[in-house]
């Protein structure tokens, strides 16, 4: 959630671009909104759609602390550490030392990993990292899986869905991660198809295959649509935008906000979602 720093717009080579900064004050309209419209039961703040890896350690303090403040939490429920993807970990070893160091800065709160290769790059198998975790971080409570590799995932799911959370990121697969045993789901479309989520859950959940099929095909027409226009965090935030009437602003560089076009196709293509 970020607004415009300076009033007058600042011109640099090809584009028009601005300085932004947060907007702490939308936040309890959108925990309103997420819990009301979206039925949306816990947040994954400063992730990926929240641009927190744009962001300075400061601001994402604040907005840690506003979330669990409107969310009326006493703190987080748990942290989420990525690899790092500049100088990327080879192995798997050199990859658990890393997050061994992240997770006991915060010894009492249960750590998880996050896993997204499309953007960290670092694409060791999860299956492997979760054999024998638990001894070298105590924290440890599950990943958050933003990966197509469903044999990993079924494999996580099928040697450690008792003692870990699993929780899967890819919206538009997630009926495919819940038949192979995904914990929970967390995603950037929740922010405005978490309704239709939840009754996908539902659906599954009393094995009507059928409908949940129709739920996850409705989240898969939306996206495969705008896929096809060019579609990422900066176009979440616009999408996000539209549909809950929350000022989501423009992102921060190197991403530049949706165009018009982009908005007005993506309006009328969520106006003609039906079941
Ligand atoms: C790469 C990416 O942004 N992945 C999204 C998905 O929700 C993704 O937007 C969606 O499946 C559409 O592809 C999430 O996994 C990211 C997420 O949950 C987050 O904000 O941290």
């Amino acid at each position: 959630i970020l607004r415009p720093k300076y009033p007058v717009q600042k011109l640099y080579a090809f584009s028009t671009i601005q300085e932004v900064e947060i907007n702490l004050t939308v936040i309890g309209q959108y925990v309103d909104y997420l819990v009301k419209e979206q039925g949306v039961k816990n947040v994954f703040v400063n992730g990926t759609t929240g641009e927190g890896l744009a962001l300075s350690t400061q601001e994402r303090k604040q907005l840690a602390e506003e979330w669990a403040k409107h969310a009326a939490a006493i703190g987080a429920s748990g942290i989420a550490g990525i690899a790092p993807f500049f100088f990327k970990p080879t192995n798997k070893d050199t990859l658990v030392a890393f997050l061994r160091e992240v997770a006991s800065e915060a010894p009492g709160i249960p750590f998880y990993y996050y896993h997204i290769p499309p953007l960290t790059g670092v694409k060791i198998r999860v299956e492997e990292l979760l054999d024998g975790i638990k001894e070298q971080i105590p924290t440890f409570q599950g990943v958050k899986f933003s990966d197509t590799d469903l044999l990993d995932f079924a494999q996580c799911v099928k040697n450690h869905k008792e003692q870990f959370v699993l929780l899967y990121g890819v919206d538009e697969h997630l009926l495919s991660a819940l038949a192979v045993g995904a914990t929970g789901a967390v995603g950037s479309t929740y922010n405005y198809l978490g309704k239709k989520n939840n009754l996908m859950l539902e659906a599954f959940a009393k094995q009507d295959l059928a409908l949940a099929q129709r739920y996850q095909f409705c989240t898969g027409e939306f996206l495969s649509f705008v896929f096809k226009l060019g579609f990422g965090v900066a176009q979440t935030k616009a999408v996000m935008t539209f549909t809950s009437g929350i000022p989501m602003g423009p992102p921060r560089l190197p991403l530049l906000s949706a165009s018009v076009d982009f908005i007005e196709k993506a309006k009328a293509k969520m106006t003609s979602l039906i079941l």
